[in-house]
């Protein structure tokens, strides 16, 4: 009893300054309706939680099509969504996937970065790192159902659970490929890869701005399992079972153990990183080819 409640303080003392200054901004959330067994369903136009009060999971389906691209509006649902999960009590895990057939995320909303001025491009930034450090720190077991594509920014949501797990499928693929746009991945999205598959893999994925196919991603260890499309969500499942058997303060503890220091480097040059970003993507050049590579996806189709 005694160690329980010690670990607890401790607990909150470690998460403490995390949770300064890390609330999501208000945003568009429609009226949460209360469920028979007094479990809150969440619904936001971009966000739908299936909650199983039960099993302490809930399941988190990104909805902004065509592409879940993380636009600010999406982005600032999904820190929502996460946040009144984290103070609800009856949830100690949540499953993130698609609810877009076939695209798990295609990573950063490129118009959220072309043809916008320097405030614009400030506030986005500081929403995708506020996305990065939510997840990254997260105290609920955060596990990837991968069910679709996932470069760029989708590869890095992945990236900031505690387990992936993506659908065999040869179409899709995961990946930081910042380099084949011209662009390149800030120190924290590198950060997070060399955590997750080791410096070497790291530097040769991030120079060549590989997007690896499934078998691929499972070998260099950019997702944990790969299993049939239609196991995915059951995989995901019984992988948050068995994760949630471990003492919840013990697992958070070593959880932040293992990820503050990185998150800390963020914390620390948090505006630094913002001016660089902005001051990045307001050149004339990468706004050049970030509108060629838009009106190139574009005209893909015609
Ligand atoms: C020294 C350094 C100093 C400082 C560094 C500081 C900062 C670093 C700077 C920048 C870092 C920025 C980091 C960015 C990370 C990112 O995530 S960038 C985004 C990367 N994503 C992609 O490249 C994916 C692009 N999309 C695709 O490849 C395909 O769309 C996809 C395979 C996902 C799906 O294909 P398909 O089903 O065929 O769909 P379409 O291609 O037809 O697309 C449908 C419509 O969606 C639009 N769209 C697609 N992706 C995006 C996107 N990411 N953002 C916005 N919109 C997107 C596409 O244009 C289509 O629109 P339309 O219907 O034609 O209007």
């Amino acid at each position: 009893m005694a160690l329980a409640v010690g670990m607890r303080v401790l607990t909150r003392a470690l998460l403490r300054p995390w949770a300064r200054g890390l609330r999501a901004a208000p945003g568009r959330t429609g009226p949460a309706a209360g469920g028979g067994d007094g479990v809150r369903c969440f619904r936001s136009p971009r966000v739908l939680v299936e909650p199983d009060p039960a099993a302490g999971v809930a399941v988190v389906k990104m909805r902004n099509p065509p592409v879940n691209s993380l636009s600010l509006e999406f982005l600032t649902e999904l820190l929502i969504s996460l946040e009144k999960l984290e103070n609800d009590k009856t949830f100690h895990g949540i499953i993130i996937t698609s609810d877009c057939p076939g695209i798990f995320s295609a990573g950063l909303d490129l118009t959220e970065m072309c043809g916008r001025d320097p405030e614009h491009y400030a506030e986005y930034w500081k929403a995708v790192q506020e996305m990065w450090l939510r997840f990254y720190l997260s105290n609920l077991v955060v596990i990837a159902a991968i069910n679709g594509i996932s470069p760029a920014g989708g590869c890095l949501l992945s990236l900031t659970c505690d387990y992936r797990v993506l659908a065999n499928n040869p179409k899709y693929a995961i990946g930081l490929n910042e380099t084949l746009l011209g662009i390149v991945a800030p120190f924290w999205f590198k950060d997070t890869l060399v955590n997750t598959i080791g410096h070497r893999s790291a530097e040769r994925a991030l120079q060549l701005g590989l997007l690896f196919p499934p078998a691929e991603a499972l070998r260099v260890g950019v997702v944990d399992q790969v299993v049939p499309e239609d196991q995915v969500q059951s995989t995901a499942r019984s992988v948050m079972a068995q994760w949630l058997d471990i003492p919840d303060h013990a697992r958070q503890l070593t959880k932040i153990l293992m990820r503050k220091p990185t998150a800390d480097r963020l914390l620390t040059e948090r505006d630094a990183d913002i001016e660089n970003f902005v001051r990045f993507i307001c050149k004339d050049s990468i706004q050049k080819s970030l509108h060629a590579y838009l009106e190139k996806l574009k005209q893909k189709k015609g």
